[in-house]
């Protein structure tokens, strides 16, 4: 292909500061924490629980936030099928960009499609993708109702709505599984950090 799109005039760079380089500075392996679930499962909560544990621990974190990276580089994608999968495309890149840089990151989105899932796992590394699935039954995200998003979706008010009249694919082989139904905040985000400890993510 050739024309203004096309890339073929485009040599990547390669740093002199290794990714290597960058994560042994921070003392810590660097991974994407994807934690995928309904709206109202608690992937935000539990993100931002952990994001405070590895914080205290010294770390260096980035937390990726569904309605905020909708707010910016996102700004302008909506719902549909197609909307999604760019959504989750960019974010994609952009924990491609952080964990090169050596980060931990944490990316709570609701990512409901498996193959959009596999395709962000396929473009890290070996080991830089930990599939987090914050499982909750759609009863109770509906009980909890934190933004009022499921009351205007039953009545209609809103097209494509995750759970309600667009699928959400669960994860068959989540490297974490985490039931909310069954575990407090603290104990989901302690499970998160077991994990990182037992697989030397973090020292
Ligand atoms: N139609 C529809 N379906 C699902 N969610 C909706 C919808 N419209 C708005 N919202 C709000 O947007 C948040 C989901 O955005 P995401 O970027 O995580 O979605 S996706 O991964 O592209 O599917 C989601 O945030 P969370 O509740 O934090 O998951 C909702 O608050
Ligand atoms: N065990 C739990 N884990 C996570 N969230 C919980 C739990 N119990 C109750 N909640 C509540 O559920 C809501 C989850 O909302 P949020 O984190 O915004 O979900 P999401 O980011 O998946 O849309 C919060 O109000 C949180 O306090």
């Amino acid at each position: 292909m050739s024309g203004e799109n096309s890339t073929e005039n485009i040599v990547w760079h390669n740093h002199q500061v290794s990714r290597e380089r960058r994560a042994e500075q921070k003392a810590q392996k660097p991974v994407v924490l994807w934690f995928t679930g309904l709206s109202g499962s608690g992937k935000s909560t539990i993100a931002n629980a952990v994001d405070e544990l590895l914080n205290r621990n010294s770390n260096h974190t980035y937390l990726l936030d569904g309605d905020n990276i909708r707010m910016g580089l996102n700004k302008g994608l909506g719902f549909s099928e197609e909307d999604r999968v760019e959504n989750i495309r960019r974010i994609g890149e952009v924990c491609k960009l952080f964990t090169d840089a050596g980060m931990i990151v944490l990316s709570a989105f609701v990512s409901p499609f498996t193959e959009d899932r596999a395709k962000v796992r396929a473009l890290m590394q070996a080991n830089e993708f930990v599939e987090v699935f914050v499982d909750t039954p759609l009863e109770i995200c509906e009980q909890r109702d934190p933004k009022g998003l499921y009351q205007k979706a039953r009545k209609g008010e809103i097209p494509n709505f995750t759970g309600i009249s667009s699928p959400y694919e669960k994860p068959e082989a989540p490297e974490i599984h985490l039931k909310t139904d069954e575990v407090s905040i603290e104990a989901a985000a302690q499970q998160v950090l077991h994990y990182l400890r037992t697989h030397n993510y973090i020292s």
